[in-house]
């Protein structure tokens, strides 16, 4: 098998490579993160020309280290580089390894104990919890206690074949014993599992409430950072029906204590037999010894959960061939696929990428677990332990020939001591691999608790706004001062050392081209970014020392790209002003103002329409089946049966009545609500996808319901809104290249005009 060094390339993670991580574990984590950052070093650093010559020799020194840790396999068409373990000393020693390994536990330990009290403070957990560590504690107790009834099963059958004599008061005890003891099992395991719900119920339920309530806390560029997603998804995982990363954690740690209990009364149980009969250590330790070399020696075959590793694939075909496959699944493409008349063309194109990668298109992480596990390493640790349990077993054998008396008195004797010694290699087995997990599992917990570390990168201010609610009703004033912003990960910026100042009340409109930066000026304005460079003052403060949930209730916008939550219709509009959100009447006007009243009232539910619902009814008869193992099934009637006649999983709306819905969430926050603080009203394209007559109303409410508040629009339409404006900004390549008013920018015969003017002809 190949092993060469990482080469400089892979660590760029160009387009095409995949990362695999496993979830659970913070070196992966700590060294992928470490890989981006090697590759993308020059997109972090603001200012790079001035340092790039620092940067380049840093970068280059810190891949030549990369590349000396990772190791690369050639696995079908998949290169997969892998972490090299070595222990904090360098030594590459199996056993070594997985002893550093488990030292790091400590570090997660603090956590675990967090944890621990945390659950103990949810209600009612505390006596769940005890009652089942009661019961694990006495199912771990139950298999020694069933064991040491066998020998005396085993200890009658011998005497019976010695003295030909039962000892029938031996065998009452046993046979009770052991039928109490089945009792018992079959009782504990009921009892575990019935305690298991309501314990995992209550954990889930109250980490999924910090967890969620830790990503509504986070701000646009925080909650869009790559590896602040990864931390959340890598705790979130179990909250999605599973179970909790906490009550996982839980269960290993007693299933741990419960196998180490039962290894050790185990263990009290088989030295008793074994020491009692002849040979019977001898026999214990080749049995135990040949199972302990297995375990010691076996290495992982599959990649490692640990350490961090990277698979890549350079070959078009399969990268062609998956994006065939993707095409072609996804039901977004259907229509452009039919109307085109792809399909023969695009299976063409599959086959004959298929064609170059017959016979290779398994996984890397099939290929590699396949090929190790057939390797010679795999072998001798296998074939070690047997052949040097084969050995003791014939020295057994040729010493018992040259001694006869030795021989135990019969194959009973023999029996008890397997049995018993089978029954502690299963509980060794099952407390090594859970020893294994357990250290995933600690760091899993670390994980979770770590997530209330993520700072927001839009740090929140200090000072009240506004000083006087009621100043609001006459407007806001916003000012930009040489403002330039570049997205995050983004090497271009959207705004170019912008300045402008809009007075309270007054109506400004941004006109320009696509992508010159008008909806990134609104964003700035609401502060769902700081602006890279130069300042924005609201009212003559910086926005930055302004409460951050004071100053987005002085605002209401509406994006361009608006999103429509997965609610009903009633609580889509109702967000927009959650204080009144239980006034169907209020709703019921912003709807009507918003001109969707019309549609939604056409709809079967109404307002208690889901656009999507979140959850689906699961239905066990296809859709379009008539019958069900033979019995005729009529889909309506049950439907009418269990509330849901009339009722949808989704429902398709126009663009235009999307546009509605949002335009009347709007009006729900920023103008029906008294008690609406609300000074700005910021509009990014509100009319894009609305027929004239409807763009024409939206505008006249809009006017007339608006007061005195400022108000700013960004658009690429000219007249209707640029006319009675007090200020235009024409914006173009980030920059503003124009501003004053329609008439003054007419005078001017610049850009402004030439549109307008292209514009105009077209009504002409
Ligand atoms: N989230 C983002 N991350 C990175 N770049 C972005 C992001 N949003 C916008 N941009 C970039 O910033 C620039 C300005 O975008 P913006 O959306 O402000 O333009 P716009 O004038 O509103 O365009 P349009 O008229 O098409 O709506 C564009 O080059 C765009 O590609």
């Amino acid at each position: 098998m190949p092993c060469n060094p990482l080469p400089p390339e892979a660590a760029q993670l160009s387009t095409g490579c995949i990362i695999h991580q496993s979830k659970i574990d913070g070196y992966v984590q700590f060294h992928a993160s470490r890989l981006l950052h090697v590759g993308c070093a020059s997109a972090t650093q603001w200012r790079w020309s001035e340092k790039r010559a620092a940067d380049d020799d840093d970068c280059a020194q810190r891949k030549s280290d990369l590349a000396k840790e990772f190791s690369h396999t050639k696995a079908g068409i998949w290169d997969v580089y892998e972490q090299i373990p070595t222990t904090k000393f360098g030594i590459n020693i199996p056993v070594l390894l997985k002893l550093s390994r488990n030292l790091e536990i400590i570090q997660d330990l603090p956590f675990v104990w967090r944890m621990l009290k945390d659950v103990l403070k949810i209600k009612s957990c505390r006596y769940y919890l005890c009652l089942f560590i009661f019961v694990k504690t006495l199912a771990s107790l139950q298999p020694a206690v069933a064991l040491w009834f066998t020998s005396h099963y085993l200890t009658i059958i011998q005497l019976a074949m010695d003295e030909r004599r039962l000892d029938e008061k031996l065998l009452i005890f046993a046979s009770i014993g052991r039928m109490c003891c089945a009792i018992a099992e079959t009782f504990l395991d009921s009892w575990e599992e019935k305690l298991q719900i309501p314990l995992d119920l209550l954990i889930k339920e109250h980490f999924d409430k910090e967890i969620f309530s830790v990503s509504v806390d986070l701000d646009v560029p925080t909650y869009n950072d790559k590896i602040v997603k990864r931390r959340l998804d890598g705790v979130s995982a179990g909250s999605d029906g599973g179970s909790s990363i906490a009550w996982e954690s839980i269960s290993v740690i007693l299933s741990l204590f419960s196998s180490v209990t039962r290894l050790v009364t185990e263990l009290g149980v088989l030295a008793k037999v074994a020491g009692s009969q002849q040979d019977g250590v001898y026999f214990t330790t080749v049995h135990l010894g040949q199972e302990l070399s297995r375990l010691i020696l076996a290495p992982d075959w599959s990649l490692s959960r640990t350490y961090a590793w990277v698979a890549i694939t350079s070959n078009e075909h399969y990268v062609k061939l998956a994006g065939l496959e993707r095409l072609v699944s996804r039901s977004r493409h259907k229509e452009e696929v039919v109307a085109g008349n792809l399909a023969e063309s695009l299976k063409a194109a599959y086959n004959q990428a298929y064609g170059h990668v017959s016979g290779k298109c398994a996984s890397h992480y099939d290929i590699l677990s396949h090929s190790r596990s057939n390797g010679l390493r795999s072998m001798a640790s296998t074939l070690l332990p047997k052949s040097a349990g084969e050995v003791a077993e014939v020295a057994y054998l040729l010493k018992s020939a040259a001694r006869p008396e030795t021989i135990p008195a019969c194959l009973a004797t023999i029996n008890l001591i397997q049995t018993t010694n089978q029954s502690f290699t299963s509980a060794l087995l099952m407390t090594s691999y859970q020893a294994k997990s357990i250290g995933e599992q600690f760091h899993k917990i670390r994980q979770l608790y770590e997530i209330h570390e993520i700072q927001n990168k839009v740090p929140d201010g200090i000072i009240s706004f506004p000083e006087d609610s009621r100043s609001l009703v006459s407007g806001i004033t916003v000012e930009f001062r040489n403002v330039s912003f570049r997205y995050p990960d983004s090497d271009d910026f959207a705004l170019r050392d912008v300045s402008f100042k809009v007075e309270k009340g007054q109506l400004c409109v941004i006109v320009g081209t696509n992508g010159s930066g008008k909806s990134t000026v609104l964003k700035l304005m609401l502060r769902l970014y700081d602006p890279t460079e130069g300042m924005i003052l609201i009212n003559g403060h910086d926005i930055k020392t302004l409460k951050l949930s004071d100053l987005r209730e002085s605002m209401a916008v509406l994006f361009q790209e608006y999103t429509h939550f997965p609610l009903t219709i009633k609580d889509n509009i109702a967000l927009g002003d959650s204080r009144n959100a239980h006034d169907e009447d209020r709703i019921r006007e912003a709807a009507r103002l918003g001109g969707a009243e019309e549609f939604i009232d056409k709809m079967a539910r109404g307002f208690d329409t889901y656009l999507e619902r979140p959850v689906r009814d699961v239905w066990s008869i296809p859709s379009n089946a008539k019958t069900k193992s033979g019995v005729k099934i009529d889909r309506d009637l049950i439907r009418e049966v269990i509330g849901r006649a009339g009722h949808k999983d989704s429902i398709k709306l126009s663009g235009g009545q999307m546009q509605r819905l949002a335009v009347s969430r709007m009006f729900m926050r920023a103008v029906l609500s008294e008690e609406a603080r609300v000074g700005l009203l910021l509009f990014d394209e509100p009319s894009a996808a609305l027929d004239p007559t409807a763009e024409h109303d939206l505008f006249t409410r809009i006017r007339k319901l608006r007061g005195e508040k400022t108000m700013i629009f960004s658009s690429h339409r000219f007249g209707r809104l640029t006319r009675p404006a007090d200020l235009i900004l024409y914006m173009n390549d980030s920059t503003i290249l124009e501003c004053g008013t329609h008439n003054e920018l007419m005078a001017k015969g610049g850009k402004y005009s030439e549109l307008w003017n292209l514009q105009a002809q077209a009504f002409l």
